[in-house]
């Protein structure tokens, strides 16, 4: 049998990517998930934009983690439909979900890599199961490109995961998600367990990777400084619902009681203030008109 060029197939499923699925990458409609007695979701609906970064907060339990497993396919729900680039996952026959799962990239929580491989050989996972034919060299050359879009050091590729940072875990787990280019991010709670100044460079690195590669990323979040800094809009799950999608200042004007609490009580206050100095501090590094 004749191997194809591995650089061909590559090729081949970017054109096979350029499918037309209109504005919304992901769309879920009229969505019941329910644990025995205890009903998590019940018809929540959601849109989530090409290119945006979406915020999903909630008090905790409100199931966003259980909606972001619905949506990659690790959580069947009692009803619903759930399309992601405009093919109804829940019913998607097992090839045509191998075609729709390498076009996303998952970062759980604590970063879920594989304590027995180094950072390099987490990366090549993914890899090796979609390329089998890929050659060492071609698959090391692209964990040193993934380690590096996640900013993690050179060094890092050979490390452990128990040799490495909080900090630098989720950066590896960010290179792991991106191996196969994909066109949608799922992150659950990324800087959770981060300090400040780890956080702020993870949402900026987050940032810096949405727009040069045009990522979609479905944000899950309790960070109020992540939604104020990064999110394009944030959808608020509450009563078993997505209750609102907007920008975080039109949501401010709701009167939901959680929204209040959360945006208007002291976190989100001071979230709020921190924004407004730092819009301040860029606005004042600008030259003044007129000035040489
Ligand atoms: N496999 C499961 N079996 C039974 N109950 C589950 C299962 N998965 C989730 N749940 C329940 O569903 C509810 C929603 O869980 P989920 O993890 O989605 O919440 P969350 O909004 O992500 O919370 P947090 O912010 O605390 O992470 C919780 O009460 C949880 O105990």
């Amino acid at each position: 049998m004749e191997m194809s060029d591995p650089l061909d197939r590559i090729d081949e499923r970017a054109v096979a990517r350029q499918d037309d699925y209109g504005e919304y990458p992901i769309r879920v409609r009229g969505l019941r998930n329910a644990f025995g007695e205890q009903v998590v979701h019940d018809n929540l609906s959601l849109d989530v934009r090409k290119g945006e970064i979406l915020g999903v907060v909630g008090g905790s339990g409100t199931g966003k983690s259980v909606l972001m497993r619905s949506i990659i396919g690790l959580q069947t729900p009692q009803e619903g439909e759930i399309e992601v680039f405009g093919r109804n996952i829940l019913e998607a026959d097992p090839d045509e979900i191998i075609g729709i799962r390498d076009r996303w990239g998952v970062l759980f929580q604590g970063g879920a890599l594989f304590s027995t491989l180094t950072v390099g050989e987490n990366i090549q996972v993914p890899l090796k199961q979609y390329y089998p034919e890929l050659s060492p060299e071609l698959l090391d050359e692209i964990a040193h490109y993934k380690v590096k879009l996640a900013g993690l050091p050179e060094e890092a590729l050979g490390k452990y995961p128990s040799e490495l940072s909080g900090g630098m875990k989720k950066r590896a787990g960010l290179a792991r998600a991106l191996a196969l280019d994909p066109e949608l991010l799922f992150l659950d709670e990324p800087t959770a367990g981060l300090d400040p100044i780890g956080a702020a460079a993870f949402d900026k690195q987050t940032e810096e990777l949405s727009e040069t590669l045009g990522l979609t990323v479905f944000l899950i979040t309790h960070d109020l400084d992540t939604l104020h800094e990064i999110c394009d809009r944030v959808a608020v799950l509450a009563d078993n619902q997505v209750i609102a999608v907007d920008t975080v200042t039109n949501l401010m004007d709701l009167d939901h009681p959680w929204i209040q609490e959360y945006f208007k009580g002291p976190r989100g206050r001071a979230a709020l203030t921190a924004q407004a100095l730092d819009e301040l501090r860029r606005a004042m590094d600008k030259p003044v008109a007129g000035e040489a």
